[in-house]
């Protein structure tokens, strides 16, 4: 079975997370299309993270079912993880390594066999805009260049899906344009459907096909940022789409805040 192809990359129903009695995610019904951006939105600690992580494998369901990339996350977990990239919300390069041995150390961990690797990695260093800073340590890296790093890293395998827990979090506008930029070449080159959440309205309109709004848990709206603001008027804005799902939850999102401060292990290594 061709399950690459399917026609939609994550399929969940009824997808649901208890915390100890905490519903953190609540019976989510989610279909991605194959090839689109889809953007998760959602206050903090609405369960965006958490939903990811049982997309991904990293944590069990509590109850319902999901398919990503046509496997099952709880039975099939091994080829869900082969056939993801996932870019987490902390910093995922070794800062004591240079950019080409981060994508050395990708290249290995998604057994892409050796011959292959040095086109592989040249490949995504010209993608991602770092050739020539492929030589220098990670941690010299500005927060946009990073970013890039890690999205080459874990797209070095040419996954049918990316993951992304808040790619451009604490980047000013420039960087933040080169990662979208970065990501729009991925799906236009290698047809890869991309899943990110976000806090920004901007990213939305700017970047995802569709996108769901999470609140509690539940996903309260999914659809196009056009659908969306034409349910609430005429000139609504996404942000008014917004504040009229979360109500005051919305006070609970963040903005930009300083990439150093929110991924820390790059100074581990300084
Ligand atoms: N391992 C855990 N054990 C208990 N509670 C948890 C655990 N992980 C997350 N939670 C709780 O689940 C809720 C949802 O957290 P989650 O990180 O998924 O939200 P989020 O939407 O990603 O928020 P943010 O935008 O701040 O990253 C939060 O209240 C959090 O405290």
């Amino acid at each position: 079975m061709q399950r690459s192809q399917l026609e939609y990359p994550i399929r969940t129903t009824g997808l649901t997370k208890i915390f100890d009695d905490r519903v953190v995610v609540d019976q989510v019904e989610l279909n991605v299309r194959s090839g689109e951006i889809f953007g998760l939105i959602g206050p903090n600690g609405a369960g965006k993270s958490t939903l990811i992580k049982m997309l991904t494998t990293l944590l069990p369901p509590t109850r319902g079912e999901a398919t990503v990339a046509g496997y099952d996350v709880r039975r099939e977990a091994r080829g869900v993880r082969s056939h993801i990239g996932y870019v987490p919300q902390l910093l995922s390069a070794d800062g004591a390594l240079t950019g080409y041995e981060n994508l050395l150390l990708s290249a290995r961990l998604y057994l892409i066999p050796r011959r292959e690797r040095a086109a592989r990695i040249k490949e995504a260093l010209a993608m991602t805009g770092l050739a020539d800073a492929s030589d220098r340590l990670a941690q010299h890296y500005s927060g946009g260049m990073l970013r890039r790093l890690e999205i080459a890293q874990s797209t070095l395998h040419r996954p049918t899906l990316l993951i992304m827990d808040e790619p451009t979090v604490g980047l000013d506008p420039m960087a933040r344009d080169a990662v979208w930029d970065h990501i729009r070449d991925l799906r236009k080159r290698f047809g890869t459907t991309i899943l990110l959440t976000t806090h920004v309205m901007g990213e939305v309109e700017a970047l995802c096909d569709r996108v769901g709004i999470l609140h509690r848990g539940r996903l309260e709206k999914l659809g196009t940022a056009n659908e969306l603001k034409a349910e609430i008027g005429p000139n609504a804005t996404l942000d008014d789409v917004f504040v009229h799902i979360v109500g005051e939850d919305a006070g609970k999102t963040e903005g930009y805040y300083d990439v150093r401060q929110a991924r820390r292990s790059v100074t581990a290594h300084e």
